[in-house]
């Protein structure tokens, strides 16, 4: 894992009292199939009474593409230049606070490196610990628990009332628990919808690769499955719907269901009405703008 303090952090970033430097607060939440950006920018100069701030913008780019780490940094580039015209700056002025949160070192470091190079002395990159999570966590390995899981439950207690049931569904699909005191009790772990779907195909000869973007499901589908696709996508959804709705038994007790994750959308029409589920896209990434936010 790389130090948790970039190179850059030698340098310091321009003061952002400085009148012409407009501070761009960067969250980066590195999953183990996408990188989800978030980014917020409040002006820093004469406008700042007016306190004139953005509204957080999100991007995802998958890890399977493989120019995914240029892309980010050309994100962040052109969102330089955006937020440098939108105050009449040159973008030289425009500086990064990145706060990271990854459960991919493989992917997380070359990241940072390439921050690091491309926007050498206008950025700041630390990446998150578990130091910085203030939730109480009541398990037997507080320090094993995914960051994600540990920002995801924060950021769902910051905005929902305890208790909780935090369902993050991506690669995996995580379903955490948070007492009504706030205390973050650990919870399950399954298959995410590719990776089982991703089994399904690897491990038969018959099977296809489902590309769960090409059927993305707005509803349950209608089951019995008449053909090999519809029975493969019934099994799959089932299995996850099924789960969380067994997952909600056993944690017992009426909790507040959550649930973020880039098939957060696909897994809440999969459940029960009576599951009454709230949707929080990218909750992870929305929790680092709360950390800098808090800073
Ligand atoms: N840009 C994207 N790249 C990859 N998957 C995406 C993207 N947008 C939505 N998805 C869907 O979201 C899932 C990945 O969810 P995500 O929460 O990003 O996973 P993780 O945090 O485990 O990397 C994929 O399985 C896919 O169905
Ligand atoms: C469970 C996870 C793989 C989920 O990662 P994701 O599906 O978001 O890519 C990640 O939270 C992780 O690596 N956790 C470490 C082990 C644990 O949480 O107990
Ligand atoms: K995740």
């Amino acid at each position: 894992m790389a130090d948790e303090q970039s190179p850059a952090n030698e340098q310091q970033l321009h003061d952002e009292s400085h009148c012409d430097v407009v501070m761009v607060r960067v969250g980066i939440d590195v999953g183990n199939t996408a990188i989800k950006v978030v980014t917020e920018f409040s002006a820093t100069d004469e406008t700042v009474q007016r306190n004139k701030t953005r509204g957080p913008q999100l991007r995802s780019i998958s890890l399977r593409d493989p120019e995914w780490i240029t892309k980010c940094v050309e994100h962040l580039q052109t969102l330089a230049e955006q937020v440098a015209a939108c105050e009449s700056r040159d973008c030289e002025s425009v500086c990064y606070d990145v706060r990271v949160a990854s459960v991919n070192r493989g992917s997380a470091e070359p990241l940072v490196v390439a921050l690091d190079e491309a926007f050498f002395q206008c950025i700041r990159v630390r990446f998150v610990t578990h130091e910085d999570v203030s939730m109480p966590i009541d398990v037997n390995f507080p320090e094993r628990v995914g960051i994600d899981r540990l920002l995801g439950a924060e950021a769902a207690f910051r905005r929902h009332t305890a208790p909780l049931i935090v369902v993050d569904a991506g690669t995996t699909v995580t379903v955490d628990f948070v007492s009504a005191e706030g205390v973050f009790r650990g919870g399950a772990i399954l298959p995410g919808l590719e990776m089982q779907t991703a089994a399904l195909a690897a491990g038969t000869d018959a099977l296809p690769k489902l590309d769960w973007a090409s059927h993305r499901c707005r509803e349950m589908p209608e089951g019995p499955g008449r053909d090999t696709v519809a029975a493969m996508r019934l099994g799959v959804l089932a299995s996850v719907a099924g789960a969380v709705e067994r997952l909600l038994r056993i944690y017992g007790g009426a909790a507040t269901l959550v649930v973020t994750g880039g098939d957060a959308g696909c897994l809440v029409d999969a459940l029960p009405a009576e599951c009454d589920a709230v949707e929080e896209p990218h909750l992870v990434a929305q929790a680092l703008l709360d950390l800098m936010l808090h800073d």
